[in-house]
Order: C-alpha cells, then sequence, then structure tokens
C-alpha cells in the first residue's frame, strides 16, 4: 500500500473533510487517480486515515487560485506562503485531489 504524510496541523480539516487536496513538489507526487494511500503524520508516523486519488494536475505557483486555497480550507495568501515555507525555491508543484475513505 502506498504512503503519504501530513504535517499533524492539517489533521482534523482532512478528517472533516475541509482539505481536500494537497499540493506537493515532484518527490512527493509520485501517485495517480485510484490509487489508495495509507495515511500519518510526519512528526510522529500515527496513522490517521485511508484516501484515494481522484486526480493529479500540475500547477505552478504563481497560478495558484483562490479555488486552491479553498480546496486547503484557507486563503490564497496564507497557501502560497505555506508552499514558499515548505518548498523554498521551487515553482512547479503538483495537485493532488483527494477523498477521505470512510
Ligand atoms: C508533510 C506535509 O504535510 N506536506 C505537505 C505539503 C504541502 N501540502 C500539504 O498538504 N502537506
Amino acid at each position: 500500500m502506498q504512503k503519504i504524510t501530513f504535517f499533524k496541523r492539517f489533521v482534523n480539516d482532512i478528517l472533516a473533510e475541509r482539505k481536500t487536496i494537497t499540493i506537493r513538489d515532484a518527490s512527493e507526487a509520485n501517485v495517480q487517480a485510484g490509487d489508495i494511500l495509507e495515511v500519518s503524520t510526519l512528526e510522529e508516523g500515527l496513522w490517521f486515515c485511508r484516501m484515494q486519488v481522484l486526480s493529479v494536475t500540475q500547477v505552478n505557483w504563481a497560478d495558484l487560485t483562490p479555488l486552491h486555497a479553498a480546496q486547503e480550507n484557507m486563503g490564497l495568501v496564507e497557501l502560497k506562503q505555506l508552499i514558499k515555507e515548505i518548498y523554498p525555491g521551487q515553482d512547479h508543484f503538483y495537485v493532488i485531489h483527494f477523498e477521505l475513505l470512510k
């Protein structure tokens, strides 16, 4: 089974289905539509759910939109700042759209 990790601050939003995408660089986007992922926290490695990948699309940082931000349950300024912090100096990303499996 494939695995993905999230910062623990995202756990509640994922479980409540307020966060339905994750924006990753190429090294973390080796998934495709239909894949089922076991999901755990980055910090402690605690498993918290399974999710199915609905789609994977490319995006440049400059082309992030309010819709991406809404799907991350944050504002666009916050999202763009966050992505810059996590991936300094990078511009090319993949939007992984997912569905929580219950
Ligand atoms: C570990 C982790 O949570 N990484 C990321 C990076 C970008 N978006 C996201 O939801 N999570």
